[in-house]
This record gives C-alpha cells, sequence and structure tokens, in this order.
C-alpha cells in the first residue's frame, strides 16, 4: 500500500501511499485496477497507485454520508482549529510535498512547487480563520410582527474533481472551504497527478479530522469522477478543469438528482497593452502569464494585444525577456532552480499544444518563434516557449484553449477595436490590462466580460478576492468568503410574533 521514493535532488525519500483513503484508511480498489503516474521530465515511471471503481465512489460517498451529522455539527470554531492544525503540518511537510508536486507534475520546484505550497498553507490558515466568521447568517426584522433568520447550513456529501496543473493547490481550493462549512468530501484527484494528495491524506488525519469526512478517490474521470457526479446521495459537485467535462458534468449532475454544481473551466484570457504601459512591467507580467506553469494556466492570458504604436517595441522586448528569464534550464530538470519552464503534464497535452503550433506555421503561415530547446535525447514532454506574432483574430490559436507555453500576439488600433476583440470569445475566466490612465483601466475593467481583472499586473490571484468565470468558463466563485459559501445553503426562517 505504500512505496519508498527518493527524490535525491532535495534529498528526500518518503513513504508514498498507493490506495484509496476512504474513512482515515488506505485501501486497494475493489477490482485492484492501477493507474501509473509518469514522471513529465523524464516519461519514467514513478508508482502505479489503484484507481477507484464505481463501487469504490460508492463506499466513499457512504463513508462521507455516515460522517456528517457528527461533523457537520462540530461547532465553526473546532473546525478552525482543526484547520489551523493542518496548516501547520502542510508547513512542516512543504518541501517534501512541493518535491511531490514537482516529480509528479513536472512544475519547476523552487519557481513554481514552492509558490503553490506557500499559496496553499496561507489558504488553510485563511479558511481555518475564516469557519466561525463566513458561518453567520442574517437577522432581518420584517416588521412589527415579524423578523426572520437565515442559516447558512452544509450541503451534506461533497464530490470534487479536480485537475493536474496544479494538484494540491486546486484540491486546496475545494476542500478547505468545504470542510470550514460543515460539509464532508469525496474528491478525486486526476489521473495524472494523485501523489501529492494522497500523501497529503496522512496530514489531514494527523491533523484529527475523523473517519469520513475527507475521502480521496485517485481514478479514472470517466468511471470514477462520472460516478461522483452522478451520484444520488451527493448533495453538490465541484469541478475544475475543461469546459467540455463541465459540461458533461452538469448534465450527470442535473439527470442524477439536480445537485449543486460549481465549475471552473477553461479560459482565454486576454491581455491588452495600451500605449501609455509601461512596457517593461507589460512584458515582465504577460510573459509570466503565459509561460508560468508552462502555460498550463485556466487564467493563462494566452491572447496578448499590443497597441499598433508599441508593438513593435513592445515585440522586441518580449523576446529579449523570455530568452533570459523562461527557459528550461541547462540539464532541463525541473528541480534545478534555473528551470522555470518545466515539462507540460504528458504526452497528449505535449502533442495537443504541438499540432497547435504546427497548425499555425503550416495551415495559417503565422510567424513563430520558438526559444530554446530541450537537449538531445531528453523524453520530457518539454516545448519551449513559443511566441506567434500577428495572429488575425479568426485564428484557431485565437480561438482555443491551448493549455501550453505558447504566447500569441497581436496588434490593435484603439479603445474601441480592442475591447470588441477582447470580448469575441466563448470564455470569460480573466483579463489583464495595461494602462497609466486610471480612467481607462476603469472603463475597461467594467466593459470586459470576465470574472477577474488585472490592471497593471496578470495571473496575481490572491486567497480572499473571488475567483471564477462569466460565460463558459465557468459557474461559481471560490477562493474568500465565495470559498465558503459556495459550500453553504441558505435557510430562510420565518418568525411570526403576532397573535390572532
Ligand atoms: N481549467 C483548468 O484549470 C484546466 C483546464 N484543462 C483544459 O482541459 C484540456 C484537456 O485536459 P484534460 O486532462 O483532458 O482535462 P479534463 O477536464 O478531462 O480533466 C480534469 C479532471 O476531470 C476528470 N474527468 C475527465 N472526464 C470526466 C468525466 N467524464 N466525468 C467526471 N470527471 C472527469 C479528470 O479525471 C480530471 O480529474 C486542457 O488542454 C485544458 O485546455 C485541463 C486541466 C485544468
Ligand atoms: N491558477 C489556478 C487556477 C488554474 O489555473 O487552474
Amino acid at each position: 500500500m505504500f512505496k519508498n521514493i527518493v527524490i535525491a535532488k532535495v534529498d528526500k525519500s518518503y513513504e508514498q501511499p498507493l490506495g484509496l483513503f476512504i474513512d482515515n484508511e488506505f485501501i486497494k480498489s475493489r477490482d485492484e485496477a492501477t493507474i501509473e503516474s509518469l514522471n513529465p521530465s523524464t516519461g519514467e515511471k514513478i508508482a502505479s497507485f489503484y484507481a477507484a471503481s464505481e463501487a469504490d465512489v460508492d463506499a466513499a460517498v457512504a463513508a462521507a454520508r455516515r460522517a456528517f451529522p457528527s461533523w457537520s455539527h462540530t461547532s465553526p470554531e473546532e473546525r478552525g482549529i482543526l484547520l489551523r492544525k493542518l496548516g501547520d503540518l502542510i508547513e512542516q511537510e512543504k518541501e517534501l510535498l512541493a518535491a511531490i508536486e514537482t516529480l509528479d507534475s513536472g512544475k519547476p520546484y523552487k519557481s513554481n512547487a514552492l509558490g503553490d505550497l506557500d499559496q496553499i498553507i496561507s489558504l488553510t490558515r485563511y479558511f481555518a480563520g475564516a469557519a466561525d466568521k463566513f458561518s453567520k447568517g442574517e437577522y432581518i426584522p420584517v416588521n412589527k410582527d415579524k423578523y426572520a433568520l437565515t442559516l447558512k447550513e452544509p450541503y451534506g456529501v461533497v464530490g470534487q474533481v479536480v485537475p493536474w496543473n496544479y494538484p494540491l493547490a486546486m484540491a486546496s481550493w475545494k476542500i478547505q472551504g468545504c470542510l470550514a462549512a460543515g460539509n464532508t468530501i469525496v474528491i478525486k484527484p486526476a489521473e495524472n497527478t494523485s501523489l501529492s494528495l494522497l500523501y497529503a491524506a496522512q496530514l489531514f488525519k494527523k491533523a484529527g479530522f475523523p473517519p469520513g469526512v475527507v475521502n480521496i478517490i485517485p481514478g479514472h474521470g470517466g468511471i470514477a469522477g462520472s460516478r461522483l457526479a452522478s451520484h444520488p446521495d451527493v448533495d453538490k459537485i465541484a469541478f475544475t478543469g475543461s469546459t467540455a467535462v463541465g459540461q458533461k458534468i452538469m448534465s450527470l449532475a442535473a439527470l442524477s438528482n439536480l445537485k449543486a454544481v460549481t465549475l471552473e473551466c477553461g479560459g482565454k484570457s486576454p491581455a491588452v497593452i495600451f500605449d501609455d504601459a509601461s512596457i517593461e512591467e507589460a512584458v515582465k507580467w504577460t510573459s509570466m502569464g503565459i509561460f508560468y506553469n508552462s502555460g498550463q494556466n485556466c487564467t493563462a492570458n494566452s491572447r496578448i494585444y499590443v497597441q499598433e504604436s508599441i508593438y513593435e517595441e513592445f515585440l522586441s522586448r518580449f523576446i529579449k525577456h523570455v530568452t533570459t528569464n523562461w527557459t528550461f534550464g541547462e540539464a532541463a530538470d525541473p528541480f534545478d532552480n534555473e528551470c522555470t519552464v518545466g515539462p507540460v503534464i504528458s504526452k497528449t497535452q505535449y502533442d495537443r499544444i504541438q499540432s497547435y503550433i504546427e497548425h499555425a506555421q503550416k495551415n495559417e503561415n503565422l510567424k513563430t518563434t520558438q526559444i530554446g530547446a530541450a537537449a538531445p535525447g531528453c523524453n520530457g514532454f518539454f516545448i519551449p516557449p513559443t511566441i506567434v506574432t500577428d495572429v488575425p483574430q479568426d485564428s484557431k490559436l485565437m480561438k482555443e484553449e491551448i493549455f501550453g507555453p505558447v504566447a500569441v500576439i497581436s496588434r490593435f488600433r484603439d479603445y474601441g477595436e480592442v475591447i470588441k476583440l477582447a470580448n469575441d470569445t466563448n470564455y470569460g475566466l480573466a483579463a489583464a490590462v495595461f494602462t497609466e490612465s486610471i480612467r481607462q483601466a476603469n472603463r475597461f475593467a467594467h466593459d470586459i466580460k470576465a470574472g477577474t481583472v488585472w490592471v497593471n499586473s496578470s495571473n496575481d490571484e490572491e486567497i480572499s478576492v473571488p475567483f471564477g468565470g462569466y460565460k463558459m468558463s465557468g459557474i461559481g466563485r471560490e477562493l474568500g468568503q465565495s470559498g465558503m459559501d459556495a459550500y453553504t445553503q441558505t435557510k430562510g426562517i420565518h418568525v411570526n410574533m403576532a397573535k390572532l
């Protein structure tokens, strides 16, 4: 049920759990099916872990249901205390958890994985503090004969399905607020990145969360994920991943028991750079916004619009900056400090991203600049930072989420033109605007149809600020107070004081 794994680069050796985590114990899946986890920077196998069957999902849901009455009656203060302990335990194991993340997902250890862990620790403490504050209802004095109260109650058993781009962070965005609100959980990590959450399972137990409160069922989306979404005894389902799967989950939720749904799906987020902006800052932020995490970000600024009078200067500075700052490093090893662009997650994603680059070159004849290359013989899924320029609005690269290190850049004349271009998408997750004019920034922030707007920055999330999408980027919000509200339902209690 455990495998010893040595991560020599950071001098770590640890026991990796390989089972499903149900009722605070690791167990085999009923049919003993397994999934192999590969190291994306070498293509080598790390471990095989058990994959949940539909019957295993049912067992996990039953465990969560048994745990719910008692857990939902713990006081919010007590839930906060356990979350605080969890935050401390994660902090104590920060380097190991970051190393597991790098091994399993390929994200650079120093520049990405440790940052994910810092965010997770802060977020855990945030929801520890929020547990007894955001759980309060309202008092509504209706008239002299009547008052009303609202209660914020947990849903019950919550199913969660998370992706591979931020394995432990996306799980934490969902789990911590959900626990603070008094729900019990069955969560499915992504097939290719289950290791860090399985390791973290032990920390939930150690912090004192009772059996059945957090259940982790690694497994295939089409089996374990869809069973969770369609399960008649799951009260809410929360998902992060592709829009196509988000639609399936919503439909399964509707057709089973009309369970509540939160979806955080894809994006094609614009960054707009006006000619009064600091070009240096715009270059720094937009390159980070597309190359950080190898572009595998739902909020990646994957469409960059630059005002025509500064286009050429922006482009030459962008290319120069990327050449110096966004590289695989000498050895293409995400454990090396100079590696800031790791491999993408899998061969499937590698092929998919390459197909967009080839399409740009061969079918659309677009100018494509690639910076650096992986060393010959490297079997990892490395794609060099790629910059595609003067991309027309109807290009496939402007329309579809590439989810890789591919910057798509275009020019615009004026505000009226660019706001139309920026809004010309089915997605609406995020947008960035660069300008020194507060009036222009304010106008843009109001006109853009997106759930997040960054003014003179990009992709700098805050755990205290609600996050989520407009249009086909999703439904509902996570983080901030919304991170708990998403996991509570409101009951109105009417108290009649009038005597007949
Ligand atoms: N919004 C985001 O953060 C993410 C977006 N994506 C987008 O999705 C594209 C494809 O990546 P995939 O790995 O295929 O994403 P995906 O949407 O298939 O995977 C995300 C999660 O959904 C689960 N899943 C898959 N099919 C399911 C089903 N029928 N029912 C329930 N759960 C299911 C997976 O097991 C995984 O845990 C990427 O290129 C990217 O464009 C992928 C990951 C994260
Ligand atoms: N940056 C966290 C959300 C995402 O990219 O999936």
